[in-house]
């Protein structure tokens, strides 16, 4: 059962440390606040919201996150700064679910209360498959987030996180030469501009903002963007594709506010996925290695 007092008397000056940390880095660099955001998914996902995913080696070497996950300098530095106010008492799995809540603040996006406590794994054996791909069908991805007790409701909100960062060619590739009909074709021209037919050059990792409008905005652009069939992933397209999920892709388009409600609702029960509690696991002294 985790708890948002959980530091309040043992490490008072958890949250602000770890807000100043995160401010800083976005401001210089506004996709790091993507970046964070995205480690909290990747690390609940595979083994719970354990900060498995900051472990050198391992899971961050797998498919969907080899060369791909940025951010973990920002986390180890905010990590020291944290232990230099509080020794060994706050946990990365915790560190990494607050910077991912201060870094849609800092975009711009709502504010939530992060529930506290989680402990940090002793090894990463997580299995990367349960991670959506951007290849994934609607039917899919409900699976994918309904294993974890997320809802569709919720995955349609979760997603909206697209509304910040950048994906790399060689995940949207398919989708912009001839995989997909459902692309607006102005989008699809420019993009296939940056993005080469050809697989193994040094384009598959050209970027582009999985938000063409508002790329460093936490806003709810990412929706009205699908119903004009410019989401870049398949995966965000299939969110509105004559399915079950238009109408709410629609709501969270038209009404900021719903969006936000069921993203900042989500993102805490997200957070929730497994986490090791009480005595389990340990509180790491540093996010990228377990203690020796
Ligand atoms: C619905 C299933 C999802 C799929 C298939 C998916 C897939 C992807 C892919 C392929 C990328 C680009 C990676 C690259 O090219 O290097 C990406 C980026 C990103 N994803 Fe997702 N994602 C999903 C859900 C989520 C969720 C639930 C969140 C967070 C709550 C999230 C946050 C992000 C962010 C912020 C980025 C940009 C990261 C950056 O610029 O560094 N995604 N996602
Ligand atoms: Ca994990
Ligand atoms: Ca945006």
């Amino acid at each position: 059962q985790l708890s948002s007092t959980f530091y309040a008397t043992s490490c008072p000056k958890a949250l602000a440390t770890i807000k100043s940390g995160v401010t800083a880095a976005v401001s210089s660099d506004p996709r790091m606040g993507a970046s964070l955001l995205r480690l909290h998914f990747h690390d609940c996902f595979v083994n719970g919201c354990d900060a498995s995913v900051l472990l050198s080696g391992n899971e961050q070497n797998a498919g969907p996150n080899a060369g791909s996950l940025r951010g973990f300098s920002v986390i180890d530095n905010i990590k020291t700064q944290v232990e230099a106010v509080c020794k060994q008492t706050v946990s990365c799995a915790d560190i990494l679910a607050v910077a991912a809540r201060d870094s849609v603040v800092a975009l711009g996006g709502p504010s939530w209360t992060v529930p506290l406590g989680r402990r940090d794994s002793t090894s990463a054996t997580g299995n990367t498959g349960d991670l959506p791909a951007p290849t994934s069908s609607l039917a899919q991805l409900q699976a994918a987030f309904s294993k974890k007790n997320l809802d569709t409701t919720d995955m349609v909100a979760l997603s909206g996180a697209h509304t910040i960062g950048q994906a790399q060619c060689q995940n949207f590739r398919s989708r912009i030469y001839g995989g997909d009909t459902n692309i607006n074709s102005a989008f699809k021209t420019a993009l296939q501009a940056k993005c080469p037919q050809a697989t193994g050059g040094s384009g598959d990792t050209s970027l582009a903002p999985l938000d063409t409008t508002t790329p460093n905005a936490f806003d709810n652009k990412y929706y009205s963007n699908l119903l004009s069939q410019k989401g870049l992933l398949h995966s965000d397209q299939v969110l509105f594709n004559n399915g079950t999920t238009d109408n709410t892709v629609r709501n969270f388009a038209s009404n900021a506010a719903a969006f936000t409600s069921a993203f900042t609702t989500a993102m805490v029960k997200m957070g929730n996925i497994s986490p090791l509690t009480g005595t389990q696991g340990q509180i790491r002294l540093s996010c990228s290695k377990v203690n020796s």
